[in-house]
């Protein structure tokens, strides 16, 4: 389904932020923006003359406009100009929460202070947006600037971020996202800090050198207000926001004599514009004073598979399975096995790398690092929980193979911290095989991740039959991972004919 968004906010006569970068960005994810506009400013690039607000009444007929006809998925609310506008935009917002069927997300950017340092709104806002608005809030967008102006919170270092967004969040709004492109901390880095419900992760890339940063603030969260829109996680919006951002500072001009617009690109394409997932061991993660747990061992650069492309993998649950599939040639098994006790664990596994051996063939281990590194399996396919508990410099000391399951694009991100060995992306579709609520990702998004993890072997599993095969390997995935498509065959032996074919094109078939 189309998605609309409302854009609640001010006109930019000089077309770099306000409603005319908002339309642009939300047009750069496919999503279609609604416009309700709060105040007409006079500005250019090099300052804001005039801020104009526009009555309540007029404001009230465009929501009523909308309303009626085009009900938004997200509600984006950018510049409002006086206390009077909050009250009515508050009052909307209860409303709408309160009886749509649906009831929209509300993504709020605080639009205090302009890139040119002006002021954008009266002073006594400040109250009325605490007390009124932000309990309506799902996710809002402050910069340093605008945090420290709401919580009067004084940024001098991350802990004193995160104080700021639990404060945020105890006047109302959901999720907290503090952009520190105004921070210069570490030097020469861009940090933002989210405070998603009690889950807290910063993202961080180097700071991109431009003047031209006009309208990247409204544009960031129009970008996350698309991606909600299309039921994208908001840890996966954030990361495409930064993406977005970064590419359009990279592209910005100048128009006029002052600063220039942020520019309006596309979907995110080169990994070199997104984000890193800052981690605890990792150089960002100790400039800002990230705890370890206790036994945590970060590693990154994990052995090579045997071939870019992995061709059919087929998982499995036991060892009669792993052989039937290796008989009938498949290259790359993994034995799963779950709720199993310890010594038929052990047996099992020791009797997959013989069997891989016997079939020149390459098997990896679910969960049981520890089992795989004792047997001398060919690899260990991980989760993302595991990270934080496996013994990840034992795992490449050994010389195993890591693969690493993602499910979308920040884990994605965050699995690239430590460059494993193969990159999976699930669930492709809903499967019945494990309980992979809210995480399936679909085509639309296998194709973005594939180029984007282009330097690994790529894996896309869940709910994939030989119905599916040809159009998730035409996505350009090297392999694809399957379950029930070989277990629950009628007739496995032809099931893995078809399904080489279409994933190797294998001619035998
Ligand atoms: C190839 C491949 N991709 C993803 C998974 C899922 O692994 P994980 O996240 O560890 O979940 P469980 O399989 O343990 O339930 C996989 N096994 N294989
Ligand atoms: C283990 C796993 N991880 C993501 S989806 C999935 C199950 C895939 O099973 P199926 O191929 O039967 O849908
Ligand atoms: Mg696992």
């Amino acid at each position: 389904m189309n998605q609309v968004v409302w854009s609640i906010a001010g006109s930019d006569s000089g077309g770099g932020a306000g409603i005319q970068a908002d339309i642009k960005a939300m047009q750069s994810f496919s999503v279609h923006c609604c416009t309700v506009i709060t105040a007409l400013t006079a500005q250019n690039s090099l300052g804001v003359e005039a801020l104009n607000p526009i009555s309540t009444e007029v404001i009230e007929s465009q929501l009523q406009a909308l309303v009626t006809d085009m009900p938004a998925t997200v509600i984006k609310i950018g510049m409002l100009a006086n206390v009077q506008q909050i009250q009515l935009i508050s009052e909307h917002l209860k409303h709408y929460k309160n009886t749509w069927e649906v009831p929209p997300l509300v993504v709020y950017d605080p639009v205090a202070i302009a890139s040119s340092g002006d002021l954008l709104t009266e002073e006594d806002t400040v109250s009325a947006i605490k007390e009124c608005l932000l309990p309506w809030v799902d996710v809002v967008t402050p910069n340093t600037h605008e945090t420290q102006l709401l919580t009067g919170v004084y940024l001098i270092g991350p802990s004193a971020v995160k104080e700021a967004a639990q404060k945020l969040q105890s006047y109302g709004a959901k999720s907290v996202i503090i952009k520190g492109g105004h921070w210069d901390y570490p030097s020469g880095y861009c940090i933002d800090y989210c405070l998603q419900d009690t889950h807290e992760y910063w993202l961080g890339n180097e700071k991109i050198q431009t003047p031209h940063s006009h309208g990247t603030g409204c544009s960031m969260a129009s970008v996350i207000a698309a991606c909600l829109a299309k039921r994208y996680p908001l840890k996966d919006a954030f990361i495409l926001a930064k993406a977005y951002i970064n590419q359009g500072l990279k592209a910005a001009v100048r128009y006029g004599e002052g600063i220039g617009p942020v520019a309006h690109t596309h979907f995110p394409v080169n990994l070199a514009d997104y984000p890193q997932v800052i981690e605890a061991g990792s150089w960002l993660g100790d400039e800002l004073d990230f705890d370890h747990p206790s036994n945590f061992t970060m590693a990154a650069g994990f052995a090579e598979c045997q071939s870019k492309k992995l061709g059919l993998y087929a998982v499995v649950d036991s060892v009669d399975w792993l052989e039937k599939c290796l008989a009938e040639g498949v290259k790359t098994v993994q034995l799963r096995m779950k709720n199993t006790d310890d010594a038929t664990l052990d047996e099992a596994i020791a009797s997959a790398v013989m069997l891989g051996q016997k079939y020149d063939a390459q098997v990896y281990i679910n969960d049981y690092w520890q089992l795989a590194i004792k047997h001398g399996a060919y690899g260990v396919h991980l989760g993302q929980e595991d990270l934080q508990t496996a013994n990840l410099i034992e795992i490449k000391e050994a010389g195993l193979r890591l693969g690493v399951s993602t499910h979308g694009f920040y884990e994605m991100l965050r699995a690239h911290n430590y460059r494993p060995s193969y990159m999976a992306f699930g669930a492709i579709y809903p499967t019945t095989t494990k309980d992979m609520t809210g995480q399936i990702q679909g085509l639309e998004k296998l194709e973005k991740f594939v180029p984007l993890m282009a330097d690994y072997p790529t894996v896309a599993i869940g709910g994939i039959d030989v119905s599916r095969a040809e159009q998730v390997a035409n996505t350009g995935v090297g392999s694809v991972a399957v379950v029930r498509a070989i277990t629950e065959a009628e007739d496995y032996p032809s099931a893995i004919a078809k399904l080489k074919q279409c994933v190797e094109g294998d001619s035998e078939a």
